[in-house]
């Protein structure tokens, strides 16, 4: 199962997580948008189609930028999970398939219940960031 997501990242280096809803596999935890890649489709393609679909924005694929992925057993099937990260998109994030939407710091993550395969993306993510934060000072 191949498995795209995003952490847009707003200008205060704040990251996008919404909330799964009742009725699906780990309701309640909060994730990172994004969803299954089709059969034949790009990861990057899939992944502007998924935020529109969940979020309503419009993403162009060549602003997705590969941070890190997980690779975890999730509900009986092996789950790869690409992690890219986003500074750029059109409209304003609304949750249609989320039952809500948070911005929070990496280090704020650690505090909400996410998926257990989210867990180890989380230092990664702050180490990505904090790096480009680094690069923009120099
Ligand atoms: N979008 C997203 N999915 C994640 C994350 N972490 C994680 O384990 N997953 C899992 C949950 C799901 O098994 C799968 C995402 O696929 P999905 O959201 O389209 O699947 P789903 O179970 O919600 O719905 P369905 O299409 O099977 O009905 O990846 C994450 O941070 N973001």
């Amino acid at each position: 199962m191949l498995i795209v997501a995003a952490a847009m990242v707003d200008t205060e280096d704040r990251v996008l997580l919404q909330r799964r809803p009742e009725g699906k596999p780990m309701a309640g935890l909060w994730e990172f948008p994004g969803g299954k890649v089709d059969p034949g489709e790009l990861p990057e393609a899939a992944l502007a189609r998924e935020l529109d679909e969940e979020l309503g924005i419009a993403v162009d694929p060549a602003a997705l930028s590969p941070a890190t992925f997980a690779s975890a057993r999730v509900g009986g099937r092996h789950m790869i999970l690409l992690l890219y990260i986003l500074r750029e998109w059109r409209g304003e994030p609304v949750a249609l398939h989320a039952s809500d939407l948070d911005w929070v710091r990496p280090g704020e993550m650690q505090a909400l219940a996410m998926p257990p395969a989210d867990l180890p993306l989380i230092p990664l993510l702050d180490a990505l960031l904090q790096a480009s934060r680094d690069q923009a000072e120099r």
